[in-house]
């Protein structure tokens, strides 16, 4: 007799990364929402052994692969089994997605792929790692920690990386394609190699406090920009004054959002920032338009506008007058030749699995 099919559901937030002057530290999730639907059935003379099923809607299912070889979340789900010696996904496995989170926008849909998947790995291997672990898991494939913490812990939330001593950074530095390779499906035999665990405690994070009067407005271009490419234009070295500039607007603005009421002229300011925004203004056109135009004087209820993550959406903190601030920024945008669409969204909690 065929027993009974093992469910599980994952949900993982979007996330705006930097916040302005936080670069690569910085995240704070979002609602919208990538949602995995798990099944699992044992295999039975009528329903043999068969391949990952994977199905998919909304954001992104005009462009993402469907083998389970090929996409994000799944190949990460095998890169955990694989690295506790399950060289496998378990037979008859069915997942169907829904995602809400826009591709290549800067809201962290890979992030949230790569969290979905170290989620997926977790359940299917029943491996019960902790928070910290999963992170390393998540911090072998993303590299840096912004997104991908928010997503997992939810909030606002900074992290880094630690220095590792010279044998975990030669582990935590291996190319991606050895972490994740793409399987053909039929390679069996390469199974069996062995993947680069992750070196334990690579992130470590604190959720700021966050005042619960603040939305977060995402002015959404109707363009994809990788981040791989928006972070090909950064520099490697900067001034001293540049850097400063930065970790001045961080330290305040950190504590800011969480002040009651927050205050739009401290915040607005603090949002600024020197390290990434004026290299990415040339992929995406009307960024310095829409960042220095939309002010709190202008537009009561703004506290602070910037990049949301590698762009190109802008992301507008506000407690109030959202759509002044949308409509106003599309119109910025639409004379560049933009069209946009926008959202207002909450800070939500992190990611989760309801068993
Ligand atoms: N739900 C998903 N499932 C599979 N792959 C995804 C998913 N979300 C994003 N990706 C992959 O991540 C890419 C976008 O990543 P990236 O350039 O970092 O932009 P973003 O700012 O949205 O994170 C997509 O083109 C796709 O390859
Ligand atoms: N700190 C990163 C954040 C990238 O976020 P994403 O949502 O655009 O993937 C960067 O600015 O490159």
């Amino acid at each position: 007799m065929a027993s009974e099919p093992r469910t599980f559901s994952i949900r993982v937030p979007a996330t705006s990364a930097n916040i302005g002057p936080g670069f690569d530290v910085v995240g704070l999730s979002l609602s919208l929402w990538l949602t995995l639907k798990v099944t699992i059935t044992s295999p039975t003379p009528s329903c043999p052994p068969r391949p990952p099923l994977l199905t998919y809607e909304g954001e992104g299912s005009d462009e993402v692969p469907l083998d389970a070889y090929k996409n994000l979340t799944t190949r990460v789900a095998l890169y955990l089994l694989r690295c506790h010696d399950m060289p496998h996904f378990p037979s008859n496995l069915s997942i169907h997605v829904i995602n809400e989170i826009p591709f290549g926008r800067g809201l962290g849909s890979s992030g949230a792929a790569v969290i979905a998947g170290v989620l997926l790995g977790d359940q299917l291997g029943r491996l019960s790692l902790s928070i910290s672990r999963q992170l390393d898991f998540a911090l072998m494939v993303e590299r840096h920690p912004d997104n991908v913490t928010a997503a997992l812990i939810g909030g606002f939330v900074g992290s880094y990386l630690r220095e590792l001593d010279h044998a975990a950074t030669e582990a935590a530095s291996v190319p991606l394609s050895e972490v994740l390779p793409e399987y053909p499906a039929d390679a069996s035999e390469e199974w069996g190699m062995h993947p680069p665990v992750p070196p334990f405690g690579i992130g470590h994070y604190v959720r700021f406090g966050w005042s619960e009067t603040i939305r977060a407005v995402a002015i959404i271009p109707r363009f994809e920009l990788s981040t791989a490419k928006a972070r090909e234009v950064l520099p490697l070295v900067y001034s001293r004054k540049d850097l400063v500039f930065n970790l001045q607007r961080l330290a305040v603005l950190t504590t800011a959002l969480a002040q009651h009421p927050p205050d739009p002229e401290l915040i607005y300011e603090a949002m600024k920032d020197r390290i990434h925004q004026p290299y990415r203004k040339a992929l995406i056109p009307g960024l310095p338009e829409v960042t220095s135009n939309i002010t709190p004087e202008s537009h009561p209820g703004l506290l602070g506008i910037c990049l949301s993550g590698a762009g190109p959406t802008i992301l507008a903190l506000a407690t109030g007058g959202f759509e002044a601030i949308a409509e106003d920024a599309r119109t910025i945008f639409r004379k560049e030749g933009v069209e946009v669409d926008w959202k207002v969204l909450e800070v939500v909690g992190g990611s989760c699995v309801d068993n």
